[in-house]
Formats: C-alpha cells, sequence, structure tokens
C-alpha cells in the first residue's frame, strides 16, 4: 500500500517545516505542537476506591510525526489518549489541539473540533452496518456538511485498495477491509491529528502489517499527524517516537524505536 500525495494539508505543513520530528520531547508543555497537554491529572472514583489514571502529565507531540504511547497495562495509555482527542476531560491540567485549548472549550465546540480536526481509528472498526463502505467514509463530511473532495476520495481508497468495495456493507468485507475503510473515514477529513488505539489489535499480522505501512506512509508523505496507542512492540517501531507511561506518569521516551527496544523498555517497567 503506497499513500497518495494529499490534497491539501494546511495544519502540518506551514508552521514547522521539520514535521516536528527532531525537537519534541516528552517533557515539554503542550503548546506548539500538534497535540498535547500540560500538568495532566485524572482522577476516576472517590475515597478509597480514588484511581489517579493521569499523575502530572507534561507531554507534546509534534507535527507530522508517528508516536505511540506504550506501558503496562493501567499506566493510563487509554486515559492519556481519550483525554487530548477530547472524548474525556480531565481533572486538571490543559489539553492543547494546535493553538486551540480543548480543555476551554464549552462542550458543543468541542464536539465540532473532534469532528472536523481529529481523525479516529480503534480496535472494533467501529463502521456503521447499514450503510455502505462509502457511505461510511462519507459520514464525518455529511455531519459536518462539507462536501467530499472526489479526487481525494479516489487517492485514498485507491491507496488502501478498497475502491471495489465501496459499496458494499461492512458485514460483506473482510476484517482488514473493514479496518481500511476505517482508516479511509479518519483520513477524509484531512484531520490535523489521527488518533489510533490498538488499530491493528483485531487484525491477523499481514492486514495489521499493511496498516502500519500505511499509517506509516501517511506521515511520511502527507505530513500527518498519528497518535496510537498500542500494546504490540513491533506496531510501536513503526513509529518516530514512543512514550513510555508508568503509573499515570512519563516514564521515557525511545526515538526512532526498534522492536526490541521497545520490548526491553517495557520489561523494565514490568509490563
Ligand atoms: N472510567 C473509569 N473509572 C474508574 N477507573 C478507571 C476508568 N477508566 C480507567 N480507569 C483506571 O485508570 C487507570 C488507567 O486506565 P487506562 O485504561 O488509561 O490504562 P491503560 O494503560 O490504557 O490500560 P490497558 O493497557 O489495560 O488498556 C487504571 O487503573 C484503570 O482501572
Amino acid at each position: 500500500m503506497s499513500v497518495p500525495n494529499g490534497p491539501r494539508r494546511d495544519a502540518a505543513s506551514s508552521e514547522d517545516p521539520a514535521g516536528g520530528l527532531s525537537t519534541a520531547t516528552s517533557t515539554e508543555p503542550a503548546q506548539g505542537y500538534a497535540t498535547g497537554g500540560s500538568a495532566l491529572v485524572k482522577v476516576y472514583g472517590s475515597g478509597a476506591a480514588q484511581v489517579r489514571a493521569l499523575d502530572g502529565v507534561d507531554i507534546g507531540f509534534g507535527r507530522g510525526q508517528f508516536s505511540a504511547i506504550m506501558g503496562p497495562s493501567g499506566s493510563g495509555k487509554s486515559t492519556l489518549m481519550h483525554c487530548l482527542a477530547g472524548l474525556d476531560v480531565p481533572t486538571s491540567g490543559r489539553v492543547m489541539l494546535g493553538d486551540t485549548d480543548l480543555t476551554a472549550l464549552p462542550d458543543k465546540k468541542l464536539t465540532l473540533v473532534r469532528r472536523d480536526r481529529i481523525g479516529f481509528l480503534f480496535q472494533s472498526f467501529n463502521l456503521l452496518p447499514t450503510l455502505t463502505a462509502e457511505q461510511n467514509i462519507l459520514l464525518p463530511l455529511e455531519l459536518a456538511g462539507r462536501k467530499p473532495d472526489r479526487e481525494w476520495l479516489g487517492r485514498i481508497t485507491d491507496a488502501l485498495d478498497i475502491t471495489q468495495r465501496l459499496k458494499h456493507r461492512p458485514s460483506e468485507l473482510s476484517g482488514g477491509q473493514q479496518q481500511r475503510v476505517a482508516v479511509a473515514r479518519a483520513l477524509v477529513t484531512g484531520p490535523e491529528v489521527v488518533f489510533a488505539d490498538e488499530p491493528t489489535g483485531a487484525l491477523d499480522s499481514q492486514s495489521g502489517t499493511n496498516l502500519l505501512n500505511f499509517l506509516r506512509g501517511s506521515v511520511r508523505d502527507l505530513g500527518q499527524t498519528v497518535v496510537m496507542v498500542t500494546h504490540d512492540p513491533v506496531a510501536a517501531s513503526y513509529a518516530d517516537r514512543v512514550v513510555l507511561l508508568a503509573d499515570g506518569g512519563i516514564a521515557g521516551q525511545i526515538d526512532n524505536p526498534t522492536s526490541d527496544a521497545v520490548l526491553e523498555a517495557l520489561r523494565q517497567l514490568g509490563g
């Protein structure tokens, strides 16, 4: 799978031609990044049942970078991603999407930001069963009242090798095809950031490899920013950077990770 030349990538290009690749570190504040958080705390429950899922996290993800978030079970990966993506609200701290402070937005505006500026990719493909593949892909645009860019749509679906399957419903597609439809849906709006939660978790290894290559290519060729939560060191090795979490805090980072380096880091964290 190769990645088409994109139509327009206003966000990824202008301010940071280096794509943030060399400058991002896990302890810098949120501003100036595609997405990030400052002093993020997330507390669930109260009293004896209280859990501090995030315990003062400072993190920035550079534009045009493919980042993986890893760590032992319960370390706060999903919580961090959900807070960054505006799916959950931190107890305190600030979440930035570009120059927008998500934590300062009222619910309605946050919904619009999620719809218009963020792409989502989950382990379960979350396609609507009654819609065709094409209708599923175009849904975010439809909800936004935006007209599809047919050329862009054609390029994405060609690159993902699903052009022949667009009239089919999800139940008529393989798991790998369904996930590729979900990828097309995540990219169709030209989002500033794609958040992916275990995107290869439900795929066979060949489909998973294809998907990771595509995501990698979208970063390389389109300047897409991708933030992925994964348990899989091989999946993480496709990223430019791995951020390690432990007990709700940043435990380290690995630039240009190999699966062995990730495995060793996780072993040290007890994951
Ligand atoms: N809605 C919730 N209510 C109460 N506690 C929660 C809730 N969501 C998460 N937690 C707790 O917060 C901590 C962090 O959870 P989180 O799901 O972010 O971890 P994770 O690193 O993604 O874990 P895993 O790898 O198992 O998916 C855990 O102790 C979890 O039990």
